[in-house]
């Protein structure tokens, strides 16, 4: 359903010069399984979902989206996809009702098609006792589930989610999570950002780890785990980032004649840490 490959952006400011922000990176997902990419600020995560979701063209590489090309057919893409972040952007004179049925006007649904869906998403989402509250009376949890509604009202097989649970209470993140859950049992195809290792380990089918552009590795949670021999989640994770901080400053120091081996570098990181 999703397919990245080699997929690329450069970026240019003024401390950095020219940088790749995603940096070769491929992954594919599928209906059904819950994608999760985790890595630091800075990774690129955003860069990642910015591009699938047409906001951002790639510098190189290919992204489609239920064989829609995200660069050459955005508008075929933003039929298939819903996109959810810690930005409601939640208007303050709309109710819950009129503000996602503003969004399904958007996509074109027709009033009949459009009053049904509702109706059945309201009641998903268990959000009929606040379907005539104004924007402004909305708590946080009504909020991100009208921004999750938004994004479902045309029914889009893949659905992309960027560090939605950031700023959450633990209830009302924990809430998102299970409805996240609850879009998998249904079919759909889902990706999603974050930096906190616990969410993608209670949450995710397969993930990425994602550091300064590219993924250093990819698979289930068991498979990464058995695969760098650590103990746990936590410590595969920093040992990743940490391995790849050397390769780079490596790299940097063989550009100057400063080599020193991965295995020196990392021992001295182990120290520090
Ligand atoms: N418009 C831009 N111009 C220049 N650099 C940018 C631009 N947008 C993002 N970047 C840089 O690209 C890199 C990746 O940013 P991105 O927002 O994708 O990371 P992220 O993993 O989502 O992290 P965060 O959680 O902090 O948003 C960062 O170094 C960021 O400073």
């Amino acid at each position: 359903m999703i397919h990245v490959q080699h997929l690329t952006k450069a970026y240019e400011d003024l401390r950095r010069g020219r940088f790749l922000a995603v940096d070769h990176i491929s992954f594919c997902v599928q209906p059904g399984e819950i994608f999760g990419l985790l890595g630091p600020n800075g990774a690129g995560k955003t860069t990642v979902l910015r591009i699938l979701s047409t906001v951002l063209r790639p510098s190189s590489g290919i992204a489609t989206i239920d064989g829609y090309d995200v660069s050459h057919e955005p508008a075929e893409v933003r039929r298939r996809i819903g996109f959810v972040s810690n930005n409601t952007a939640i208007y303050d004179r709309m109710t819950a009702w009129e503000m996602v049925g503003y969004f399904g006007r958007l996509h074109g649904m027709q009033r009949d098609e459009l009053n049904d869906r509702l109706e059945k998403l309201f009641s998903q989402l268990r959000m009929n006792e606040f379907r005539d509250v104004p924007g402004s009376k909305m708590s946080t949890g009504m909020q991100q589930k009208v921004s999750i509604a938004r994004a479902l009202v045309h029914d889009p097989p893949v659905l992309i989610f960027d560090e939605a649970t950031l700023g959450l209470d633990v209830l009302v993140a924990r809430n998102l999570l299970e409805v996240i859950r609850e879009l998998r049992e249904a079919g759909k195809c889902l990706i999603f950002s974050t930096h906190i290792m616990s969410e993608v380990e209670r949450l995710c089918d397969r993930i990425a780890i994602m550091h300064r552009g590219r993924i250093l590795d990819s698979g289930t949670l068991d498979e990464l785990v058995d695969r760098h021999e650590e103990q746990n989640f936590e410590e595969l994770f920093f040992s990743l980032l940490s391995e790849h901080e050397t390769a780079e400053s490596n790299e940097q120091n063989l550009m100057s004649g400063n080599y020193q081996t991965t295995t020196e570098t990392l021992a001295t990181t182990e120290v520090v840490r």
